[in-house]
This record gives structure tokens, C-alpha cells and sequence, in this order.
């Protein structure tokens, strides 16, 4: 970290699988023991600082990020220098003795702020690629790599891998048409805004307690009243967060230090919820913290909710600067869309 800031932008691996034990599916990866998944956090250099759950999925707050864990799929989102690719081998391996076999992979990320400090296998995206289709078993063998360009600069660009077994996905995984993940990331946040986020030296406050006073003070748990909070606040400066409402989570993870700043927000939803409820949050995160760009990548089957990315935002100042679709077999459209702050 000596040449360069802390990197924000989080590398995000999904992986979905299929059983055909009842058994195997109720609880499934729930059950990987905690040392096991502490050992494949270590693979990918980060640790446990938080952990909430409830009847549907495990949540935990990383030391870079986030990892949600339910019975046949596990999201895990690192940032700063972790070499997240590395937890594929070993998280298929625990599945696979649990009986559940891999049916869907999607790896995603934005441009880095420091491609250079990057280890293997994140110094270029092509080389991540390749480790990725190394790792992964042979049925899933529908596998498509893009990068999503936002015409605006190089580092605003999107990079989507997936891998599916069209059969296992198609007969018995998750519907992709009724569930959407949206992913935000924001930099150049509003300096009094990031300023919220670092620790008040000698207030004998803890990780817990600073971040709980975070969530409060800077609106964060109004984005989604409803939602069990797990949040953490890093000394001297960072915060993170999860939030679970019934089978959903959100996240948020903010690096304020000025000259690299960057948070971000992810949420899933399903195409059945009110259209409105998803715009509300964006409007909220992006009042949270002002940021002077950012960019959102909705994953969906179906087409219409990233419409409603640009009629919340634009309201808020945010111009729209570009536009990018992408689909990808079986495993849905990609909408990237990069939005800049108004210069008054
Ligand atoms: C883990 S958090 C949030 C990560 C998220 N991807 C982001 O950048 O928004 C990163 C912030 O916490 C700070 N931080 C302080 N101690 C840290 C630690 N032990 N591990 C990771 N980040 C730490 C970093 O400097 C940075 O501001």
C-alpha cells in the first residue's frame, strides 16, 4: 500500500448450486463449519470481523468486505489486494462433499484505482479469466467474458465473466428472470459526507460500536428501515455493512480517505416487489454519499428494472453518460450505466 491507496473496488463472485438430495439442499452450504470457510478466507487473505443470520442466509462482515452464505448459493465480495479467485477451488470442493454440484458462476468487477498493486491472479482481467476457467468443473460449459465499456474513461468499465451447466440451471436452479442484483460504485464522495466515516481517536469507542453510531448518523439505516444491520467501522478510518430482510441482503462498504474515495452498494430484489421501493434506496445511497461519479450494474432476466436506475438518479443531478447491455448465457442481461454529478 506504501505507492499507492487503499483499492475499493470489490472483486464479487457468485456461486449458485444444484443437489438432488432434499437433504443436501435444506440447509446446504449453510453447513460448511466456520474453520473450513476461515480457511478459505485465508486462501483469499481476509478474515471474519462480523456475522449475522437468519432463517434463509448467513451474513459476514469481512476484513475486506462481504461473504452471504445460503443453502445453494454463496456471494463473496473482496476488495483492496485479496486474491479472490482463489476461494473457487476450495468453495466447489466443500459443495461437492455436501453433495451439491456447481450450476452457475458469475465473476464481476469494476476498473481498479490501482491495477499495478493487484497480486495473481487479478494483474489483468484476461488473466483472471483464465484462472477462473481453470478452476471450474467441466459442466459448466456455457461461459461467455466481456468487458463493458461506459465510453467515458478506461477506468470506468465493467467486467463480467460467467460459466452455467445449461442443463442444471434451466432444470433446477434459481428463475433468473424474477431476481435482480444491483450493484453501485461510487467515488469522489462529498468530503464531509466521507468525513462521517472515520473513528473520533480517543472516544473509547469499538468496531461494533463506531459502526453502529455510522449506520445512525449518516442515514445509511434509513435506506432499508426494515433490514438487521451488521455493520463495522475500521480505525482509523472505513466502514462496512450488511443488511438482511427475509431472503435479501444488502451491502455497503465505503473507503473515505480523500484522492481515492469509493463506496459501494449492492442489493437483490425480485421483479415482484414494488418498481418503487428499489428507487427509493438508490435515491437514498446516493444522498448518503454525494458522490461526484458512479456506475450501476444491474444483473437481471428481465429488462425493465435498470430503466428505473436512470429516473432515480437523474432527479438527484446525476447525468447519465452511457449505457451498455450485454447478455450472457443463461445467466441474464448485464445493464451498465455510468452517471456523473452535475458541475454547477
Ligand atoms: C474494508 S473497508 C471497505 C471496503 C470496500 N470495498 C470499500 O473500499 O469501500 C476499507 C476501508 O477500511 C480501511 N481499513 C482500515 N483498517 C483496515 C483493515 N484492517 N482491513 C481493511 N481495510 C481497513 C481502509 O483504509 C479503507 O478505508
Amino acid at each position: 500500500m506504501a505507492a499507492s491507496g487503499f483499492e475499493g473496488f470489490e472483486k464479487r463472485l457468485e456461486l449458485h448450486f444444484s443437489g438432488d438430495e432434499p437433504a443436501a439442499v435444506r440447509m446446504g452450504l449453510r453447513r460448511i463449519d466456520f474453520e473450513s470457510l476461515e480457511r478459505v478466507l485465508h486462501e483469499v487473505q481476509c478474515t471474519v470481523v462480523s456475522a449475522v443470520g437468519n432463517a434463509h442466509l448467513d451474513a459476514y462482515v469481512l476484513s475486506e468486505s462481504s461473504l452471504f452464505v445460503y443453502p445453494t448459493k454463496i456471494v463473496i465480495k473482496t476488495c483492496g489486494t485479496t486474491q479472490l479467485l482463489k476461494s473457487v477451488r476450495p468453495l466447489v470442493a466443500h459443495a461437492r462433499d455436501l453433495g451439491l454440484t456447481l450450476c452457475l458462476c458469475r465473476y464481476t468487477r469494476g476498473s481498479f484505482i490501482f491495477p499495478l498493486a493487484q497480486p495473481f491472479p487479478h494483474t489483468s482481467f484476461p488473466e483472471e479469466v483464465a484462472y477462473l476457467e481453470g478452476c471450474l468443473p467441466t459442466n459448466v460449459c456455457s461461459r461467455k467474458a466481456s468487458i463493458m465499456r461506459s465510453h467515458m474513461a478506461a477506468s470506468h468499465s465493467w467486467h463480467v465473466f460467467t460459466a452455467c451447466d445449461p442443463d442444471l440451471v434451466t432444470d433446477k436452479g434459481p428463475a433468473p428472470e424474477d431476481f435482480y442484483t444491483v450493484e453501485m460504485c461510487m467515488t469522489e464522495l462529498d468530503r464531509g459526507r466521507a468525513q462521517k466515516f472515520f473513528m473520533r481517536p480517543g472516544d473509547g469507542k469499538t468496531g461494533d460500536s463506531a459502526g453502529k453510531e455510522m449506520t445512525a448518523l449518516t442515514g445509511i439505516g434509513e435506506i432499508n428501515p426494515g433490514a438487521l444491520i451488521c455493520d463495522f467501522a475500521f480505525d482509523p478510518c472505513g466502514y462496512s455493512m450488511n443488511g438482511i430482510d427475509g431472503d435479501r441482503y444488502s451491502t455497503i462498504h465505503v473507503t473515505p480517505e480523500e484522492g481515492f474515495s469509493y463506496a459501494s452498494y449492492e442489493c437483490v430484489g425480485s421483479v415482484y416487489d414494488d418498481g418503487d421501493d428499489i428507487a427509493r434506496m438508490l435515491r437514498k445511497v446516493a444522498w448518503v454519499f454525494r458522490p461526484g461519479a458512479m456506475s450501476v450494474s444491474v444483473t437481471s432476466g428481465s429488462s425493465q428494472v435498470w430503466t428505473r436506475v436512470a429516473n432515480a438518479l437523474e432527479p438527484l443531478g446525476l447525468k447519465r453518460r452511457s449505457c451498455a447491455t450485454d447478455q450472457f448465457p443463461e445467466a441474464g442481461t448485464v445493464v451498465f450505466q455510468s452517471f456523473t454529478a452535475r458541475r454547477v
